[in-house]
C-alpha cells in the first residue's frame, strides 16, 4: 500500500458488495475528524472511484442498518388532524404522503399575505440561477426558466410572520430555514424536475454545506393560481399537485439521496403566470 496516497487503497474493488475493512476505518477516522461526507465522496472520486461506487461505499459505512435516521421537519400528524394551528393561522391538512413524507397544505396564507409577497419581490425579480455544482457558485440554467429573488429572513413584517408561521408548523427553527426565495414564472416557464438537496457526488457541495448542512426539507408556497399549467410535479410518485392560491406542497428528505424519491420539478405554465414561495429548511443554523 502507497503510504502517500490519502485514497484509495489500491486492492479495493469497486465493485465490492462489502467494502472492506481499510475503507471503513478510513472513513470513521475521517468522520471523527469532522470531514463532511460530501468532501469525502469527492476524495474517493478524486482518487479514481466511480461517483456511484463511492456513495454506496460511504452508505455501507455511515448509514448503518437499524441506526435511527436524523430527525427532520415536519407537521404533527399523530392526532390525524384536519387544521393545524401554526402561531394563530388554522392550516388545513388536504394530503399527507408517507414516503417521501409530503403534506398538501391548505390556507397556509392569506389573500393579503400572497399579494404582499408579490408586491415586494416583483422589483427585485432576476433571471433564476441555480447552483453551479462544481464549484458551488451560481450559473443562469435552461431548466429554470423562471425569475426569482430572496428575501432576508425577517426582512419585513410579513415575512417574519410567516417564518414563524412556517417554524410552528414544520416545528423546525426560524433559524435553520433559508431566506425565502419568490419565483415568477410567465407562460411557458418551468422549472423540470430536479432535488433539493446538494449532491453529495458535486464538488461544490462541500461549500454550500459549510453554512447550515444539508437542505432536509422543501415547503413550495402558491401566491397565485395559474390559468392553466404551472403544477408542482413528482415523477417517482406519479404525484401532480394543483397549484392554488395559499395553499403548500411540503416534502423532507432525511439523506441526500435519490431513494428519498423527491424528485420533483415545475411543470410548463399553459396559460396566465405562475407565482411561488419556497422555504428551504437546513439541518443546522443557516446564517
Ligand atoms: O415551481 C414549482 O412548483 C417547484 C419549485 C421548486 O422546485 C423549488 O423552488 O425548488
Ligand atoms: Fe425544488
Amino acid at each position: 500500500m502507497d503510504e502517500h496516497k490519502p485514497f484509495p487503497f489500491a486492492t479495493i474493488g469497486q465493485q465490492a458488495a462489502l467494502v472492506s475493512d481499510e475503507v471503513r476505518v478510513w472513513v470513521n477516522e475521517q468522520g471523527a475528524a469532522g470531514v463532511a461526507r460530501a468532501a469525502m465522496h469527492a476524495a474517493l472520486t478524486a482518487a479514481g472511484w466511480e461517483a456511484a461506487a463511492a456513495e454506496a461505499a460511504l452508505g455501507q459505512v455511515l448509514d448503518e442498518p437499524g441506526a435511527a435516521p436524523p430527525r427532520v421537519p415536519g407537521p404533527r400528524l399523530s392526532d390525524a388532524p384536519h387544521v393545524l394551528d401554526a402561531a394563530g393561522q388554522a392550516v388545513g391538512v388536504q394530503v399527507a404522503l408517507d414516503r417521501p413524507p409530503l403534506v398538501v397544505f391548505s390556507q397556509l396564507l392569506s389573500a393579503d399575505e400572497c399579494a404582499a409577497l408579490i408586491d415586494a419581490a416583483r422589483p427585485r425579480l432576476a433571471r433564476s440561477l441555480t447552483v453551479q455544482t462544481q464549484t458551488g457558485g451560481e450559473e443562469i440554467n435552461a431548466d429554470r426558466t423562471s425569475e426569482g429573488m430572496f428575501f432576508q429572513r425577517g426582512e419585513n413584517a410579513v415575512v417574519q410572520r410567516l417564518e414563524e408561521r412556517i417554524a410552528a408548523l414544520l416545528d423546525w427553527p426560524v433559524d435553520h430555514g433559508e431566506g425565502l426565495q419568490v419565483l415568477h414564472y410567465g407562460p411557458g416557464a418551468e422549472y423540470k424536475p430536479h432535488y433539493d438537496y446538494f449532491d453529495p457526488a458535486e464538488a461544490g457541495t462541500a461549500s454550500m454545506l459549510r453554512r447550515g448542512g444539508q437542505r432536509v426539507a422543501t415547503l413550495v408556497m402558491y401566491l397565485n393560481t395559474p390559468q392553466a399549467g404551472g403544477a408542482t410535479v413528482f415523477p417517482c410518485l406519479g404525484l401532480t399537485v394543483s397549484p392554488q392560491r395559499g395553499n403548500a406542497v411540503f416534502f423532507s428528505y432525511d439523506r441526500p439521496r435519490p431513494d428519498t424519491r423527491t424528485l420533483h420539478g415545475g411543470a410548463p405554465v399553459l396559460a396566465g403566470e405562475k407565482w411561488i414561495a419556497t422555504k428551504w429548511l437546513r439541518e443546522r443554523k443557516f446564517e
